[in-house]
């Protein structure tokens, strides 16, 4: 039978020290709300003494949150715990989190302590906060540099003080999934009341395996996992809450644990988080990072059109996103542009999508990301062009606020290629007259107008033009990420259109 597994937030505690984090009451609610749908186990909803502020927060979510336990973190001393019982109280169900460091480095340098003076604090702690409340977390910071003999007899003084739940941090990211798989194992050997009370590890990301470290301990017994959103927390991070998640039901196979998390609420909590902490999450990160299901690479579309799991290990349905992404660019294949067009209601047949896909890749080569309405801009563009008597072969354009602009244009009329150049009120108005010079047609542009296809510096930009020969109007359209590219394209495409209608084409 699969054993069960809980999981302890830490994102309003170890998570908000993240260098640049700060939460303030409000926002530290609205984030327990979410967490507390997302059905976490624990919520460390704050360290009660640090300030009054934080005091406050607990407070607020102890009384306003229901389901997850909610915890507050507390120095082995009076003083603090006496204060984080205050915090907690009104609470569903209240834990008071008390910790002390165990590792020789630890006790020499900061706490200024016996190992034995460091027991008899903890064994204190836990029974002053047993006096207040039923569970009690005990932690011994820097337990993976600290000897086993003594975390043995500081955890066994802990559980026989009261402490329900026991855990085992890697405070500072040192140690590896064996060594730390292997010492929640040897603790459990070794210490016969482990098996009373619930087993946690707490890792820190110094090395980038804190969620490595964390499902190593789950193989060797451990029962809470403690975690935090986004993986924020102290320097690089703890390990992170999505990745635990999911890596422990993706691999359900391998793990054989139950969760009583919502996996739908991840990435709207990663979301929540990521704005109210102001800390953004990189785009490839695993999980909640935006390109967590998308795909960019022709292969990978062409496989994940045909079946997802191809490429996909879960489902963006499972985490709360709506869908998988298909992200067009220069590396993208026919198979994922055409289903594009489909989406988009476009159907062409084979020339045309192969036309339209030659332009794509041109525009790919140019451009990061090709939207939604590039394509539409390319499509319309390709459907509604006559036959090209004109081909704008080359231009060359100077301009500045001090000189006359000059154009200079090649282009080909049937067979034969004329270069014709100009000057004009500015590098648009200098393209137009030598385009009509290298024509031969007398024309006039009465209407111009340009409009950003997309978003973003790279944005295509289409410009239409409106010309005026022998008292008839004709409508150019041109389309580039160039703005003077897409003025003489437009304007080479109604000069066409002037032919056209003299019965020269075709
Ligand atoms: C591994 C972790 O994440 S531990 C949690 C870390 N989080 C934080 O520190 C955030 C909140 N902290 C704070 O607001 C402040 O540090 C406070 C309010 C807790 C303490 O502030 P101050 O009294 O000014 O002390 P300061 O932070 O400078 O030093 C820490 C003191 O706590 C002592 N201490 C540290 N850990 C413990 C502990 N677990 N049990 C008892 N004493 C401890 C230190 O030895 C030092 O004692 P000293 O003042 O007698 O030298
Ligand atoms: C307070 C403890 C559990 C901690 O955050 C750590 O050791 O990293
Ligand atoms: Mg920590």
């Amino acid at each position: 039978m699969a054993s069960k597994i809980e999981i302890f937030d830490t994102t309003l505690r170890d998570g908000e020290q993240s260098p640049g984090v700060s939460l303030n009451s409000y926002e530290k609610l609205e984030i327990a709300k979410q967490l507390a749908k997302l059905q976490v186990d624990v919520i460390e909803a704050g360290f009660p003494i640090a300030s009054n502020g934080d005091f406050n927060a607990v407070k607020t979510i102890a009384e306003n949150v229901k389901g997850p336990v909610i915890a507050g973190l507390a120095r082995a001393n009076f003083k603090d715990i006496d204060r984080a019982a205050e915090a907690v109280k009104a609470a569903e169900r209240p834990r008071i989190h008390t910790f002390i460091a165990s590792s020789p480095i630890h006790m020499k340098y900061k706490l200024k302590m016996t190992p034995e003076q460091v027991l008899e604090a903890a064994v204190e702690a836990v029974k002053r906060a047993k006096s207040y409340v039923e569970d009690v977390e005990f932690s011994a910071e820097d337990a993976s540099r600290s000897e086993v003999e003594f975390l043995c007899k500081l955890f066994s003084a802990a559980i026989n003080a009261g402490a329900t739940v026991i855990n085992i941090p890697d405070t500072v990211g040192y140690a590896t999934p064996e060594e730390f798989g292997s010492l929640v194992k040897t603790l459990r050997e070794r210490v016969p009341e482990m098996d009373k009370v619930k087993i946690s590890v707490h890792c820190h990301n110094d090395l980038g395996m804190a969620v490595a470290n964390s499902l190593a301990a789950v193989q060797n017994g451990a029962t809470q996992i403690e975690c935090a959103v986004n993986g924020l927390g102290e320097r690089a991070g703890n390990a992170a809450l999505e990745e635990v998640v999911m890596a422990l039901v993706t691999r359900k196979d391998l793990y054989n644990v139950d969760l009583n998390i919502d996996t739908k609420h991840i990435y709207r909590t990663s979301k929540l988080v990521s704005t109210l902490s102001g800390i953004y999450v990189q785009p490839n990160k695993a999980i909640v990072g935006a390109n967590a299901f998308a795909h960019e690479s022709g292969i990978h579309q062409h496989g994940v059109l045909s079946e997802k799991s191809t490429y996909e290990i879960m489902t963006p349905e499972s985490i709360g996103l709506s869908s998988n992404r298909l992200v067009l660019g220069k590396l993208s294949g026919r198979h994922a542009f055409a289903q594009r067009l489909k989406k988009m209601g476009y159907e062409l047949d084979d020339e045309e999508l192969n036309k339209a896909f030659e332009r794509f890749k041109d525009l790919a080569d140019k451009k990061k990301e090709i939207t939604d309405k590039d394509i539409e801009a390319l499509v319309e563009d390709q459907v509604l062009k006559i036959p090209q008597l004109i081909v704008l072969e080359y231009f060359q354009t100077s301009s500045g606020n001090q000189t006359i602009s000059t154009a200079t244009v090649k282009v080909k009329i049937g067979e034969k290629s004329v270069e014709e150049a100009s000057t004009g009120d500015g590098p648009i108005d200098a393209t137009y007259r030598a385009l009509e010079r290298a024509c031969n047609i007398d024309c006039k542009l009465v209407d111009y107008s340009i409009k950003s296809v997309s978003g973003g510096k790279d944005a295509m930009g289409e410009v239409i033009v409106k010309i005026e020969k022998d008292g008839k109007l004709f409508t150019g359209r041109g389309l580039s990420t160039d703005i003077i590219e897409a003025s003489a394209l437009a304007y080479t495409n109604a000069l066409n259109k002037t032919l056209w209608n003299n019965g020269n084409g075709r």
